[in-house]
């Protein structure tokens, strides 16, 4: 079967001239959950936007379902981010309204313009929001104004969103970054958890070494915009960590 994600030769240019992607090439298969790290400004950022097209690639190809991301129409790029949801360092979530809304937006790629507009997501969309909430142990949240949570409890409402879409692949970009380590725990451990019940392909972007050798199926390792390392976990020798975070 082939791979549900490949990069090929991927290269980014910024229009101020910064190369954050400088020829970039893996697949991902179905059900992997891939672990990227690099220090900052490595390009693991520039590489989950170009993915869905937050970032439009300077050069070379993402193919996912066999479509190429980087050539897709406006409407091919509406399907593509339906089935690609992301989860962000900041959350992303619109702090006046409800949790609930928040999870619904996932639903919006589905929905006519106008529906969204107005809001009125069907029963339906809205009794698997609440399941979704309920699996995450947001049960008592759901109600609750997205602002009125703490930063934890706000990423686990970013992950429902993102599983409201019924996504094939989840870009996660450093999903932990802000939080303690205990609640990143938790939330690792969500993400991981529902990913492998469901079947959905993730894509993480992490700083930490650590997490990402206890979570990941393989591990990229990124370096000034190349791959510097693509394995398995207990592949990643000191060394090859040195190398990856050496400036
Ligand atoms: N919009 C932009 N315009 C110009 N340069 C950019 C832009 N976004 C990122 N860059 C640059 O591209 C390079 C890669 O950045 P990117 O954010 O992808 O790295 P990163 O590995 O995700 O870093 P971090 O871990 O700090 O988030 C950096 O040099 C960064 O300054």
């Amino acid at each position: 079967m082939a791979a549900l994600l490949e990069i090929r030769n991927l290269k980014k240019v910024y229009n101020d001239g910064t190369t954050a992607l400088q020829g970039v090439d893996f697949k991902v298969d179905r059900g992997e959950f891939v672990v990227v790290i690099g220090s900052s400004g490595a390009g693991k950022s520039t590489l989950l936007r170009c993915i869905n097209r937050l970032v439009q690639p300077s050069e070379g190809s993402v193919m996912f379902n066999n479509m190429d991301a980087t050539k897709a129409s406006h409407s091919q790029v509406r399907k593509l981010r339906r089935e690609v949801g992301m989860i962000f360092q900041g959350f992303n979530l619109i702090e006046r309204v409800s949790v609930l809304t928040n999870v619904l937006h996932g639903r919006l790629g589905y929905m006519n313009q106008l529906m969204g507009t107005l809001g009125m997501f069907s029963k339906h969309d809205i009794e698997e929001a609440k399941k979704i909430l309920h699996r995450l142990g947001l049960h008592q949240q759901i109600y609750k104004r997205a602002d009125e949570l703490s930063g934890g409890q706000q990423q686990r409402v970013g992950i429902a969103r993102a599983l409201s879409q019924q996504p094939q692949l989840i870009l996660a970009d450093e999903p932990i970054a802000s939080l303690d380590p205990v609640t990143s725990e938790t939330i690792m451990n969500h993400l991981h958890t529902i990913c492998q019940e469901d079947g959905i392909t993730c894509v993480v972007n992490l700083h930490q070494v650590e997490v990402a050798k206890k979570y990941a199926t393989r591990i990229i390792g990124i370096h000034k915009g190349t791959v510097a390392f693509d394995g398995k976990p207990d592949e990643l020798s000191d060394e090859v960590i040195q190398h990856i975070y050496q400036k």
